[in-house]
């Protein structure tokens, strides 16, 4: 397959800075679909032609009608994936999938039990795994292996770029086989994941005013594309909240954002940081929420923080399935 130079990049729409999904077909004739690139799972599910229209999270989404497809491979074992509301139910399928323009004989879930919370709030129809195969649910081949082994791409990585302020243009790229320099500025810097089979790195701590207030003995940071925001121990981003002054409920008076402290977190040598402007969200003129959440993931998971697009979008990140590590620069 002659494509570019080895690399296939997919333009992702950002909405309200907080979802950011790119477009991918199943089935021949192709049926389209709007999928978040999450680094957090190693499935492929999509809305299923055949959900009740009871589950109005599946029934108001794009989905997927196998007896309209003439490469269309029949499963039909059972998947769930859990999510913190809730399970993602229904039967696994087989098909041609188009990912950036590189064809993948996939098999991937058609979800037929979705939950509304969250995915009624959800522009996107479905999530398109890129974590590593020992997290994929049925032991399934996941789409990135797919494509790994077909060795047409120029390097084992993929590398993600979300913009800020969803009126620029593209909301984001996702590119598989490399990196795309006009997102980023500057070096990368590199971490190497500390297990193999999870995009999660080596944590040194959280710093405000330069002082190390959390994770001061190291701890765990998943880096999840798939995320809007940043996610940390309940106690701690409790803490937090006060050392930026925020209220209890995440809240600032919008014309203090500027004069709020960076948020610092600390990976191998430096320090990732961010600003007010980076980690608060505006809800309209006088709502400004910080984007964090408190959440206690349990052991042996947790304790941990979880990076997602609030992080991306300041840092263009690569994730390089050749020297299991993550590379941050600075995005545009
Ligand atoms: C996709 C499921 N996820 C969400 O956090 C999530 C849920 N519900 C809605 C409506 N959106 C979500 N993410 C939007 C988004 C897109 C890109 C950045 O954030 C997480 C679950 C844990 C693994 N990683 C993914």
């Amino acid at each position: 397959l002659e494509f570019g130079n080895g690399t296939a990049p997919t333009p992702l729409t950002n909405y309200l800075d907080t979802q950011y999904f790119g477009e991918i077909s199943i089935g021949s004739p192709p049926q389209m679909f709007n999928v978040v690139f999450d680094t957090g799972s190693a499935n492929l599910w999509i809305p299923s032609a055949s959900c009740s229209p009871l589950y109005t999270a599946c029934f108001s989404h794009n989905r997927y009608d196998s007896s309209q497809s003439q490469t269309y491979i029949k499963n039909g074992t059972g998947f769930s994936i859990q999510y913190g509301s809730g399970n993602v139910r229904g039967f696994l399928s087989e098909d041609l999938v188009m990912v950036g323009g590189i064809p993948v004989i996939q098999v991937f879930a058609e979800a037929t039990a979705v939950p509304a919370l969250p995915f009624i709030f959800a522009k996107f129809d479905g999530v398109l795994g890129m974590g590593y195969p020992n997290i994929a649910i049925d032991g399934i081949t996941p789409v990135f292996d797919q494509i790994l082994s077909q060795h047409i791409l120029k390097e084992e990585v993929f590398s993600v770029y979300y913009s800020r302020d969803p009126h620029n243009m593209p909301g984001g790229e996702i590119v598989l086989g490399g990196t795309d320099p006009s997102y980023y500025h500057g070096e990368f810097n590199y971490l190497s994941t500390s297990k193999t089979g999870k995009w999660e790195i080596e944590l040194k701590g959280v710093s405000v005013r330069g002082e190390t207030l959390f994770c001061k003995d190291g701890c765990t940071a998943v880096i999840d594309t798939g995320s809007s925001y940043i996610i940390g121990p309940a106690a701690s981003v409790t803490q937090l909240m006060k050392a930026v002054g925020a209220t209890e409920l995440y809240t600032v008076n919008c014309d203090k954002v500027e004069a709020m402290p960076s948020i610092s977190f600390e990976f191998g040598g430096t320090e990732y940081s961010l600003t007010g402007e980076d980690y608060i969200h505006w809800f309209g003129e006088d709502l400004c929420v910080v984007t964090f959440s408190g959440l206690d993931i349990p052991p042996p998971v947790g304790p941990v923080w979880v990076l997602g697009a609030s992080f991306i979008s300041r840092y263009y990140t690569e994730f390089d399935r050749h020297n299991n590590r993550i590379g941050f620069a600075r995005a545009v």
